[in-house]
């Protein structure tokens, strides 16, 4: 006898009902908040997980399988084996080494351009039709690496960018103003982490610019002022570093938002690190930095012509163009 009786000449699944799926490669801190997140917020039907180290790949899939009596109904694969990645319709690269005390930046980027050498390739065989989306860092370069390894179209080829700098951006408006974070459109542009932008003239909060709102509020919130909560995004990295040794909440939370607004077609606008060139005339090579732009089940559908002044799209250019330097010594 089965455990139950089950129902005879049950209809089909709806056809209509895609089948989604995201993969996740690297399962350390950063690649199993966004797995959790991905969970809790019922993104997909089927998640797979991929590192090199296979007993802790295992002892997070068993972890997180035993959540299933509080979360929506996700199959949860893993393998060391990039087979399991097939028919993916995201895939999230969070795999990276370790910057070891005193390695220079370009030598920790050049050991993740290797790891990415026998990452990206299998993900292409096993999901051709994917979209990339690149965390590990430095994001913007190995966003570039990706994106030619892969052979796929730009628009396939996402980096997390400057979306969890913008995310910490408007957490710390809206703590300025007492107002709900998700009412804050503010976003930093440009090269993710110590030389990114801050666009003052794009804050708003609910649909009001930030200065008349501030007329409005009697609160002074001059030009210092932002400044001073530009340079506390790029702090309080470091602080939470300092404190706790990684980050993982806030990319986390960010990096599913993104998963949510591709995989559900949602066509919403975020920052994140697209191919530039052609762009604010950045023109000296094929360099990825953060735009807003507006994404969907395609990946990037277009990149918005935000106005800039001339010192932000002079930052820009520089950021560019110390991209496009270590990027020539990459030899991809
Ligand atoms: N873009 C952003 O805003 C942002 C924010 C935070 C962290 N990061 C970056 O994300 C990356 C991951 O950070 P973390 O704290 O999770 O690091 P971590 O060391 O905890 O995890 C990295 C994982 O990658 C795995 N890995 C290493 N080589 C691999 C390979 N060849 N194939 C598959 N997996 C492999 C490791 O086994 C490890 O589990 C780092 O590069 C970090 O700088 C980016
Ligand atoms: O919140 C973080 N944490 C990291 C981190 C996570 C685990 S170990 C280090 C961080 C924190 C502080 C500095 C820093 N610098 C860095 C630059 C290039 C690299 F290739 C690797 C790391 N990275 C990784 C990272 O990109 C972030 S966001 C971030 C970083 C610096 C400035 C502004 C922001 Cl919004």
């Amino acid at each position: 006898q089965t455990f139950f009786k089950s129902i005879l000449n049950a209809a089909p699944p709806s056809p209509t009902k895609r089948h989604t799926k995201i993969s996740v490669i690297g399962v350390g801190n950063v690649g199993m908040a966004i797995a959790q997140t991905i969970l809790t917020q019922d993104l997909v039907d089927e998640l797979a997980l991929v590192d090199a180290k296979s007993n802790k790949l295992r002892g997070e899939m068993l972890d997180l399988q035993h959540a299933a009596a509080f979360l929506p109904r996700t199959k949860i694969n893993a393998s060391i084996d990039y087979s399991v990645t097939s028919g993916s319709d995201l895939c999230i690269i969070t795999a990276g080494a370790r910057q070891n005390p005193g390695e220079s930046r370009l030598n920790l980027l050049q050991r993740n351009v290797a790891l990415f050498k026998s990452i990206v390739p299998p993900l292409v065989k096993y999901s051709p039709e994917t979209t990339l989306l690149v965390v590990s860092n430095p994001v913007d370069v190995l966003t570039y690496v990706a994106w030619k390894l892969s052979g796929f179209p730009a628009n396939r080829v996402i980096g997390s960018g400057t979306n969890l700098d913008s995310s910490r951006f408007r957490f710390l408006i809206a703590d300025h103003l007492d107002v709900n974070a998700q009412d804050v459109q503010a976003y930093i542009v440009g090269e993710h982490g110590d030389s990114s932008v801050a666009l003052w003239s794009g804050i708003s909060v609910g649909g009001v610019p930030v200065l008349s709102f501030l007329e409005r509020q009697q609160i002074a919130l001059e030009k210092e002022t932002l400044e001073k909560i530009h340079q506390e995004v790029v702090h309080s990295a470091y602080e939470v570093i300092s404190l706790k040794g990684y980050t993982s909440w806030a990319i986390g939370y960010s990096v599913a938002n993104l998963a949510r607004t591709i995989l559900r077609d949602q066509r919403r606008i975020h920052p994140v690190s697209v191919l530039a060139k052609g762009f604010y005339g950045i023109d000296g090579g094929d360099v990825f930095l953060s735009l807003p732009a507006q994404l969907g089940r395609s990946g990037v559908l277009g990149v918005t012509n935000v106005h800039l002044t001339d010192e932000e799209i002079e930052q820009l250019r520089t950021s560019a163009n110390t991209i496009l330097e270590v990027q020539s010594q990459l030899g991809i």
